[in-house]
C-alpha cells in the first residue's frame, strides 16, 4: 500500500529526466521490487522562497487519490531536511510537446489528436466527478505512455471546485480562458476551454491567441478572436468553435466532447 514510509535508500536514481522550477525529475529504481519510477526532487529552500507548500500538499493529496489511465500516478512523497521527494508513475514515451515538434508539419494528424482529445476528456471528466479541477492543461504537461496513451501530469495548479484562486498566473496565457485571465472566479468549465485550446494546437501546431506580446495574446483571448489553416477540416473546426466559447456556459461539456461526430469518427468506439 501507499502508506509505508519510503526514504532515498529505497531507490538506484538514474539519469535526470527534466529539469524543472523547483528541482529535478529522476528516472528511478526501486531497490527491492525493481519497479520504474520517476522520482521529482524537490528543495525545501526553492518551495519556501516562492511560497507554494500550500500548493505542493494540495497537489500530493489530490494526485495521490486519483486513479485514471490518462493521469500520471502519484504513489506516494517522503521528504529529509532539505528536500521533498514525489514517487511519480514513469511514462516511457516522454513529453507530448516533444513528440509534437517533431512531426513533419509541426502538428498531429486528425485521428491522432481526436484520440488525444478524446483521453484527455475522459481524464478530466473522472477529475471532474471527484470535483478536482487541473488549472493547468498543457502540452508540457502531457507525457506519453506505453502505448503511445497520454499521461496528464503536475496538478500544481489543481484546485478543489469551484475556486476563485488568484494565485499569480505565472508563465503563457495561451491556455487560460478569459476569466481566468481576468482572475475572475472560475469552474470546471476553465478546463474545458484548455482542451480547445489543445485541441487547437494538435491540429495547427501552435495555440489559437499566441502572439509575440502578452497583452495581443490578453486582448485576442478576450475577443475570442482566431482562424484556422485551409487543413484543418469542417468536423474539428465545428468541435473547437463548440468550445472556445467566452461564456462558460456555453462552452460543450465534457461528455458531449467525447461524442463529437469529429471525433466518434475517429476514435474506436468500444473504450
Ligand atoms: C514525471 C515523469 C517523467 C516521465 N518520463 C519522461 N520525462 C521526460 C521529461 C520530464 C521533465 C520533468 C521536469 C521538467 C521537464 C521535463 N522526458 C522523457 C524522455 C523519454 N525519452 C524516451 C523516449 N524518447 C522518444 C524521448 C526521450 C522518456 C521518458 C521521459 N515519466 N514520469
Amino acid at each position: 500500500g501507499g502508506a509505508r514510509r519510503w526514504t532515498l535508500n529505497d531507490f538506484e536514481i538514474g539519469r535526470p529526466l527534466g529539469k524543472g522550477k523547483f528541482g529535478n525529475v529522476y528516472l528511478a529504481r526501486e531497490k527491492k521490487s525493481r519497479y520504474i519510477i520517476a522520482l521529482k526532487v524537490l528543495f525545501k529552500k526553492e518551495l519556501q522562497r516562492a511560497n507554494v507548500e500550500h500548493q505542493l500538499r494540495r497537489e500530493i493529496e489530490i494526485q495521490t487519490h486519483l486513479r485514471h489511465r490518462n493521469i500520471l500516478r502519484m504513489f506516494g512523497y517522503f521528504h529529509d531536511e532539505s528536500r521533498v521527494y514525489l514517487i511519480l508513475e514513469y511514462a516511457p514515451g516522454g513529453e507530448l510537446y516533444k513528440l509534437l515538434t517533431s512531426q513533419p508539419h509541426k502538428h498531429f494528424t486528425e485521428e491522432a489528436s481526436a484520440n488525444y482529445i478524446h483521453q484527455l476528456a475522459s481524464a478530466l471528466s473522472y477529475c471532474h466527478s471527484k470535483n478536482v479541477l487541473h488549472r493547468d492543461i498543457k502540452p508540457e504537461n502531457i507525457l506519453v505512455g506505453t502505448d503511445g496513451e497520454i499521461k496528464i501530469g503536475d496538478f500544481g495548479w489543481s484546485v478543489h471546485a469551484p475556486s476563485s484562486k488568484r494565485e499569480t498566473v505565472c508563465g503563457t496565457l495561451d491556455y487560460l480562458p478569459p476569466e481566468m485571465v481576468e482572475g475572475r472566479a472560475h469552474d470546471k468549465t476553465a478546463d474545458i476551454w484548455s482542451i480547445g485550446i489543445l485541441l487547437y494546437e494538435f491540429l495547427v501546431g501552435r495555440p489559437p491567441f499566441e502572439t509575440q506580446s502578452y497583452n495581443s495574446t490578453y486582448d485576442k483571448i478576450m475577443r475570442c478572436e482566431y482562424t484556422f489553416p485551409e487543413h484543418v477540416s469542417s468536423g474539428a473546426r465545428d468541435l473547437i468553435i463548440r468550445i472556445l466559447k467566452k461564456d462558460p456556459r456555453a462552452r460543450l461539456p465534457l461528455d458531449e466532447i467525447i461524442v463529437h461526430p469529429w471525433v466518434a469518427q475517429h476514435v474506436p468506439q468500444e473504450k
